[in-house]
């Protein structure tokens, strides 16, 4: 497959994916939504397991592949046998990154470590996520994306304080570590153009989690404080929240700022709230929290959500619909930003799905195409890449190594 298409900013990075399921492979596909050229492997005939993962199916096929995939290739090498891992070895010198999310050891007990590969190519950059990371005590745990959202503190503090804790709707651990992974890649990548040399990024799944977890931890250390789940609140910053709306949903609003708290007192009709002791300055309204929400909600339950929207839009305080996919796709500022845009995949004909982030003004990533079929690029990199012939090409498949 070509580029025939707009200059892309990793158009000249080579990308080797080993490993499966989301938190290697989402960090494959952010490298690969910005034009890097990302070559997957997979197992021989059964294929990444996300090949079947996704709640609905459409003419027989998943839908999470198409967008987990998109702009990969698919190669198969069972990466068990002295074959398979030889064609690895093979591959490494003509690629600047390998990514990977086996346990740890894995790739090492098939002789493709670190050691091994950055031997045969001292510019490579191996992207290592796991459960726990490439050292410490439980480096050879397995690891999926819910124990590291458990470990990493997101689980302690979602949800309602009087119900467990409970999960993110999507699988955020593993795609937190693909996303800080990618930055990580990006950063080696900027340093090796220093002195030439690659090294390895390593993130365990809980790190990922972690990273995001504000000043949960100083609170603690320093005032004992542990965090709690708080529901839709923050505690002691309000009025932020959902309210409930006349036609039986709910709209975020957030005024949490003594500005825009002004601005909400005035949509509401009763400005006077912007001076009351109880809720003018950001701390009366933290203490006073529970009150001004019923305050609010009391008002809100008396428009539907259109009119709540357009009141709040009208006075300049922020305030949003919870969407489900239905109004992402009929919505205009997404269809005015491209937001979500429609990639042909040969099989499922017109998919939709969320384009690219972040924005490029000069070099923007794209999508080219969805996830390809096991192998359909078997011949591109063996035969072309890598100068095999087509008698060893068969031999090979024959065999079964890929
Ligand atoms: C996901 C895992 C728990 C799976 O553990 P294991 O089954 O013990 O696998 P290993 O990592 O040791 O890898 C060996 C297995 O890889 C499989 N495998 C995959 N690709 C290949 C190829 N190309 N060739 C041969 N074998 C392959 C094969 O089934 C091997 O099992 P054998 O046949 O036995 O040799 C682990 O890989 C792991 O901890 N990864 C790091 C964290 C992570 O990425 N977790 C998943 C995130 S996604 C997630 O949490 C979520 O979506 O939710």
């Amino acid at each position: 497959m070509s580029r025939q298409r707009p200059p892309r900013p990793l158009d000249d990075i080579r990308v080797l994916e080993l490993g499966a399921f989301l938190a290697g492979p989402f960090c494959g596909q952010l490298l690969a939504d910005f034009g890097a050229e990302v070559i997957k492997v997979e197992p021989p005939g059964k294929g990444d397991p996300m090949r079947e993962w996704g709640r609905h199916r459409y003419k027989g096929r998943t839908l999470w592949w198409p967008i987990l995939a998109r702009n990969k290739k698919s190669i198969t090498i069972d990466l068990r046998t002295p074959e398979g891992q030889a064609l690895v070895k093979r591959i490494v010198p003509h690629v600047d990154m390998v990514l990977e999310n086996f346990r740890p050891g894995t790739l090492e007990a098939w002789g493709l470590g670190w050691e091994a590969l950055s031997a045969l190519n001292p510019g490579l950059i191996m992207i290592r996520v796991s459960g726990f990371g490439q050292t410490g005590p439980y480096r050879d745990k397995a690891g999926f994306g819910s124990i590291g959202e458990a470990m990493g503190g997101i689980r302690a503090i979602t949800g309602f304080p009087d119900r467990p804790p409970t999960r993110i709707g999507i699988s955020i651990g593993d795609s937190l570590a693909a996303t800080f992974a990618a930055l990580g890649a990006l950063v080696a990548l900027h340093q090796r153009q220093r002195n030439g040399q690659g090294q390895v990024v390593d993130i365990g799944i809980y790190e990922g989690v972690l990273a995001l977890m504000e000043s949960m931890i100083p609170e603690y250390q320093l005032t004992g404080h542990i965090r709690e789940r708080t529901g839709n609140i923050l505690p002691n910053v309000a009025p932020s929240n959902i309210y409930p709306t006349a036609d039986g949903g709910w709209l975020v609003i957030g005024a949490n700022a003594d500005t825009i708290f002004a601005r909400l007192a005035q949509a509401m009709g009763q400005p006077e709230l912007a001076t009351d002791p109880r809720f003018a300055t950001h701390s009366a309204r933290g203490e006073h929290q529970a009150e001004l929400d019923d305050l609010i909600a009391a008002w809100t339950i008396k428009y539907t959500a259109d009119q709540l929207q357009a009141m709040m839009d009208e006075y300049g305080v922020p305030a949003g619909r919870i969407y489900t996919a239905k109004e992402m796709l009929s919505d205009p500022h997404f269809i005015a930003r491209r937001s979500i845009i429609g990639v042909h995949d040969p099989e499922l004909g017109e998919i939709k799905m969320q384009n690219v982030a972040p924005h490029l003004s000069a070099t923007p990533g794209g999508i080219d195409w969805t996830g390809p079929a096991l192998g359909a690029h078997n011949r591109e990199v063996f035969v072309d890449l890598l100068g095999l012939s087509e008698d060893e090409l068969a031999a090979l498949q024959a065999k079964r190594v890929i």
